[in-house]
């Protein structure tokens, strides 16, 4: 019981923050105190960082080793503030990353991560241009950078394409973006992976050469242990902390050890194999290593000279050794947990907060970097480019041209039992043939009469799918019709019954049928009209006795294509910005570019910007080609303000590219993306009384669609269209608030989760 009860105040005492102060938060370049990380849920945790201490003095360079997966880079990501410690505290270059003031990320970090993580499009002039700009150098200091860093890392002509170069060639690339702008700190993830060991060599001695002034620090991770004896300090980490922090003479004189390598493995083994009271067990494997006696006893001695030193070192199950400080080095170590002291980190000092701050997000020459390497960027791609501007164009041309017609050319069956199918002359009262001029009639209506002698095969032309309907006429139908339109009141049955026409329809297309069922009534009452015409009545009387006055709003003959045209611009215009700025957000992040620029300082606030620049170009050429396409070339009615429905337009494009940040924050991939996006589209036009107008929709669907960003816009652009509303009207001016709203809510949502979210 006292065991447990202990073991649990120790657990706890591991979590506490250690004593520090301001000072020696400023002397040293980085402190890590007691750093907790994990992935993965907390029922289901994956430990990487499991209380790990970490002191880098300025001036140093410190080499960070251990195993492939031990989680070099996840500490490093934490020290740039990419990710959030679970728990513990870091420190960097005086202050924690992220904090106002802090200046990290910022250009005092330069930054290598282990990917490639550089525009393949660009050369090495322009790569180091772009990230020259955003630490802040003029163009005279890149070039002489520039030069310098070409000759010394033995790189190709700088106007080379990165993605021509080798990988080899392109890690070099990366190194000198990290070096170009001669950081205070320099963080490298292997930057000697796939460089041959003179240039290895000549990278470490560079490296010496700009820590000799104490004005640069350097963390190195690198597989190649032993290419660490140039560090001034170097951590060993095992099972998420450090087995040791000490200078790497020290170590191998302490273990008596040839190369760093033996130094890990002995230090491993112990680690292995002390998980109990190290007292008794470390003392007994070190005969089993070969570890110098002494050596693990100073490792648990509490440092009693009780420096004013920040706290390295592990304790627990953790084994480490004393650092004293050497001329640069300021280590201590304690390993006592009753030395620990529980007294809270003092508060950060950070500037107090100016009004400015709050408002100059955009820094001119991040924005100039970022607008230029954009645009730059398209211009690479501009096969790619002009697909994306006149994609919008091309799928208006194909709705205008295909959707929304009348059909034509639709196949009837006819059997005339009364007369031939020849009939020139004029229409009269007492003509025996009005079977066949009613015919004519349907003829012209673009209606395609095949005529048959057999009424079976007739109806069996449209079984099998060859015609949509086959008309029967009756053999004695002019002279049944006549009696029955002569004489209403006295006409017989048998007139009545002779004087119908029979049709068979197919009705499996609805609209097909209902087209025939309207050229068929239609067609009749003109016919009909004119023979009444021809017998002396009026003309009228056969008229339905309501008539339609002219449209107070809209055309006589109304279109489908004029109903949906809006729907679909806006819908088009949406998804395409949608796409774009995903695209462009994923292929950016994913090529590990982005998290490179986020670390030199570049903020989610200005990144949206820069993007929204360049892409709402793009958004402002596509709407109005397309405007052009609908309204010029197509005749699409307008009866509105163009300024109003262009402005519409650019807000719904705007609104798109909001959504497509949203999507690039919440997809990890491009296809997840595209699952997204297109899981989007189809409820959108289906949804939002693009294509069928709302009120035939499910009430609660109804009500639902209101809120979806298309529906309102939809509306009030058919009603400046269409009706020629002005913004003042309510139908139209809910369309821009309702537009405008979801680009807030867009927006929000993706500079929360950029300024948020960091893994
Ligand atoms: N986002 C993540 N989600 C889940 N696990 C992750 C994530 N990132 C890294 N890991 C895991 O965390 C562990 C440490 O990864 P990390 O990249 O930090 O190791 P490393 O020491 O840098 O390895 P290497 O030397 O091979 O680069 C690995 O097992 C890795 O699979």
């Amino acid at each position: 019981m006292e065991g447990d009860s202990s073991e649990l105040e120790l657990r706890r005492r591991e979590l506490q923050s250690q004593l520090s102060n301001v000072n020696i938060r400023k002397q040293n370049a980085i402190c890590v105190r007691r750093a907790y990380k994990r992935y993965g849920t907390k029922k289901n945790p994956f430990v990487i960082l499991d209380g790990l201490n970490m002191t880098v003095p300025k001036g140093t360079i410190y080499g960070l080793l251990g195993a492939s997966g031990c989680g070099k880079t996840t500490l490093l990501s934490c020290i740039v503030g990419r990710k959030r410690l679970n728990a513990g505290e870091i420190w960097v270059l005086g202050g924690t990353p992220g904090s106002r003031g802090s200046g990290v990320p910022g250009p005092r970090i330069g930054y290598m991560p282990q990917e490639i993580a550089l525009y393949g499009g660009f050369s090495i002039k322009e790569t180091l241009t772009y990230f020259g700009w955003i630490a802040g150098m003029t163009d005279a200091q890149i070039q002489n950078r520039l030069e310098f860093l070409v000759k010394f890392l033995m790189l190709p002509d700088a106007e080379c394409m990165v993605k021509n170069l080798s990988g080899g060639q392109q890690r070099r690339v990366s190194l000198a973006s990290a070096l170009l702008h001669e950081p205070e700190l320099l963080i490298l993830d292997e930057p000697t992976v796939g460089v041959d060991p003179l240039l290895r060599q000549s990278i470490w001695d560079h490296l010496v050469e700009i820590t000799r002034t104490g004005h640069t620090t350097v963390i190195i991770t690198t597989h190649y242990i032993d290419e660490t004896r140039q560090a001034h300090l170097i951590g060993l980490m095992r099972g998420g902390y450090f087995l040791a922090e000490e200078s790497p003479a020290k170590l191998l004189r302490q273990f008596e050890a040839d190369t760093l390598e033996d130094v890990f493995l002995k230090l491993s083994v112990i680690q292995n194999m002390g998980r109990q009271r190290r007292s008794s067990i470390a003392q007994a494997v070190s005969s089993v290593v070969g570890v110098p006696n002494g050596v693990v006893n100073e490792a648990v001695i509490v440092d009693s000279a009780g420096e004013n030193n920040e706290i390295s070192g592990e304790f627990g199950d953790n084994i480490s050794l004393s650092a004293r400080s050497t001329s640069r080095l300021s280590l201590a170590i304690s390993e006592d947990p009753g030395d620990l002291s529980m007294s809270v980190v003092p508060p950060e000092d950070t500037p107090p907060a100016k009004i400015s701050d709050y408002f100059v997000v955009l820094k001119s020459n991040h924005m100039k970097a970022l607008v230029w390497k954009n645009f730059l960027g398209m211009l690479r791609n501009v096969a790619m480019m002009l697909f994306i501007t006149l994609l919008p164009v091309a799928q208006i041309v194909l709705f205008c041209a295909s959707i929304g017609h009348d059909p034509v050319s639709l196949p009837i069956a006819v059997i005339n039992h009364e007369s031939e199918n020849n009939c020139s002359t004029p229409l009269h009262c007492n003509s025996t043939r009005l079977s066949c001029h009613y015919l004519n009639y349907l003829a012209k209506k673009d209606l395609v009469l095949h005529y048959y002698t057999s009424e079976q095969d007739a109806k069996e032309s449209v079984r099998k799918g060859g015609m949509y309907a086959s008309i029967a006429i009756k053999h004695n139908y002019s002279l049944a019709l006549q009696a029955r339109m002569v004489d209403l009141k006295n006409s017989h049955p048998w007139d009545v019954q002779s004087s119908e026409i029979d049709v068979y329809r197919d009705v499996s297309s609805k609209t097909i049928a209902e087209f025939i069922k309207a050229y068929l009534y239609d067609t009749f009452q003109e016919f009909a009209q004119d023979y009444l015409e021809a017998c002396g009545y009026d003309r009228h009387l056969l008229q339905y006795p309501i008539r339609m006055e002219k449209p107070i709003y809209g055309l006589s003959s109304p279109n489908f294509t004029d109903f949906a045209t809006p729907g679909i611009i806006l819908t088009v215009i949406f998804f395409l910005a949608v796409a774009l700025t995903s695209g462009a957000m994923l292929i950016e992040r994913n090529e590990g570019s982005l998290e490179r620029s986020l670390v030199i300082g570049i903020g989610g606030v200005e990144l949206l910007t820069a993007h929204v620049i360049c892409q709402f170009v793009i958004m402002v050429i596509q709407s109005i080609m397309v405007m052009v396409v609908a309204f010029a070339l197509f005749n699409m009615t307008v009866t509105g303000s163009l300024v109003l429905v262009t402005i519409l337009t650019f807000m719904t494009g705007f609104c798109g590219m909001c959504y497509g940040f949203v999507v690039s924050c919440l997809c990890s991939d491009e296809r997840a993306a595209t699952y997204v996006a297109m899981g989007s589209f189809l409820p959108t036009v289906m949804l939002c009384g693009i294509i069928w107008p709302s009120e035939a929709m499910h009430y609660l669907l109804r009500t639902f669609a209101i809120f979806l960003p298309l529906t309102k816009a939809t509306e009030s652009m058919r009603n400046i269209l269409q009706r020629g509303w002005d913004f003042y009207e309510p139908a139209v001016y809910v369309g821009f608030i309702s537009i405008g709203t979801w680009i807030v809510i867009f927006l929000t949502i993706s500079v929360l989760f950029l300024k948020f979210n960091k893994g």
